[in-house]
C-alpha cells in the first residue's frame, strides 16, 4: 500500500457529538478508555489532528504513561509518535502545546496557498509538508507520510478531518468510544461533519467488536468501502 494503515479513534456522546456547540472539549472517556487511547498512541508511528482541534482544545497529543514512553525509547523510538496537524492556511499558534510538550517530530501539513511568513516561523518548530492548492491534499499527504516510514497513522479528529479522511477513502478502521452523555445541539461537531455522502456514496462498515468499558461502549469497525461498489 502506498499509504500507512490509517485508523480514526474518537470519543463521542450517546448522541454522536464530539464536543459541545461552543466546541468545548468534553471528557467523554473514563479512566480506562483514556488508558486504551494512550496505548494506541504509544503503538502508532504518528498521530494526526485537524487545525480545528488544535484551536479548540490545544492538545499536546503526547503519550502520557511513563512506562509506555520508556518502552518506545527502549525500542529505539522517540517517546512520542510524530505529531501531525492538518492546517491548510498555516494557522497553528506558535505557542501551541504540541510544540511545548514532549519530545519528537512535529509535522504541519499546509496547502500551497498558506502564507509564506507564517510557514517560515512554523519551520523553526516543525517539518512542513505542502500539498494541495487551497486545501491540504490528504491522499498526497498520506503517500508522503509513508515515504518517511510512517506505517501506522492514528487520526484523532476532529469532525471535519474525519470527514476528509473517510470521504477520500483513506481510513482502514474506525474506533468510536460511545460515552454515557447527551450533548445535543445541531452545531455541535459530530463524529463526521463535512459535506456528507449522498445515498449512492454511503460508506459501509463491518463491525469488528463491541466492548463495554466502564459506562460506555467501544465499537471497532473496519471500513469496507462505498456501499454501491462492494462486490460481495
Ligand atoms: N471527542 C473526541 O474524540 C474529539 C473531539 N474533537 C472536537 O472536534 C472539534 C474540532 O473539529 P473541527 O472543528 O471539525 O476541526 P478539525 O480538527 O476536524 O479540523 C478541521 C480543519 O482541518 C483542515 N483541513 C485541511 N485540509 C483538510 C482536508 N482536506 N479535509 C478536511 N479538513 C482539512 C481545515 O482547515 C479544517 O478547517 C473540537 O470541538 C474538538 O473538541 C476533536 C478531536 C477528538
Ligand atoms: N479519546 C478521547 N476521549 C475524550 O473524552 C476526549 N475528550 C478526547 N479528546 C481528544 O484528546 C485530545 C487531547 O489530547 P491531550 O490530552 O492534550 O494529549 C483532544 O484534542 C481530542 O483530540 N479523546
Amino acid at each position: 500500500m502506498d499509504r500507512p494503515f490509517i485508523f480514526i479513534n474518537s470519543a463521542m456522546s450517546a448522541d454522536g457529538k464530539l464536543s459541545t456547540k461552543e466546541r468545548k472539549q468534553v471528557k467523554i472517556s473514563g479512566k480506562l478508555d483514556f488508558e486504551r487511547v494512550d496505548e494506541l498512541r504509544a503503538q502508532a508511528d504518528a498521530i494526526m489532528v485537524g487545525i480545528g482541534t488544535v484551536l479548540a482544545d490545544d492538545p499536546s497529543l503526547t503519550v502520557k504513561s511513563p512506562e509506555r514512553k520508556n518502552a518506545r525509547k527502549a525500542a529505539g523510538k522517540s517517546e512520542n509518535p510524530v505529531r501531525i496537524i492538518v492546517d491548510s492556511a498555516a494557522r497553528t499558534p506558535l505557542d501551541a502545546d504540541i510544540f511545548k510538550k514532549g519530545e519528537g517530530l512535529r509535522i504541519i501539513a499546509v496547502s500551497n496557498s498558506a502564507p509564506a511568513e507564517k510557514i517560515k516561523s512554523l519551520e523553526e518548530k516543525a517539518l512542513i509538508i505542502k500539498t494541495g492548492d487551497l486545501k491540504v491534499d490528504l491522499k498526497e499527504l498520506a503517500a508522503k507520510l509513508k515515504q518517511i516510514d510512517i506505517d501506522t497513522l492514528m487520526v484523532e479528529g476532529g469532525a471535519t478531518l474525519n470527514w476528509g479522511m473517510l470521504s477520500a477513502g483513506l481510513v482502514d478502521e474506525v474506533y468510536t468510544f460511545v460515552g454515557n452523555l447527551i450533548i445535543g445541539g445541531k452545531t455541535a461537531p459530530t463524529f463526521t461533519d463535512g459535506e456528507g455522502f449522498t445515498e449512492a456514496e454511503l460508506l459501509e462498515l463491518e463491525l469488528l467488536s463491541a466492548e463495554k468499558i466502564e459506562e460506555g461502549m467501544l465499537l471497532k469497525w473496519k471500513v469496507k468501502g462505498k456501499k454501491n461498489e462492494i462486490i460481495s
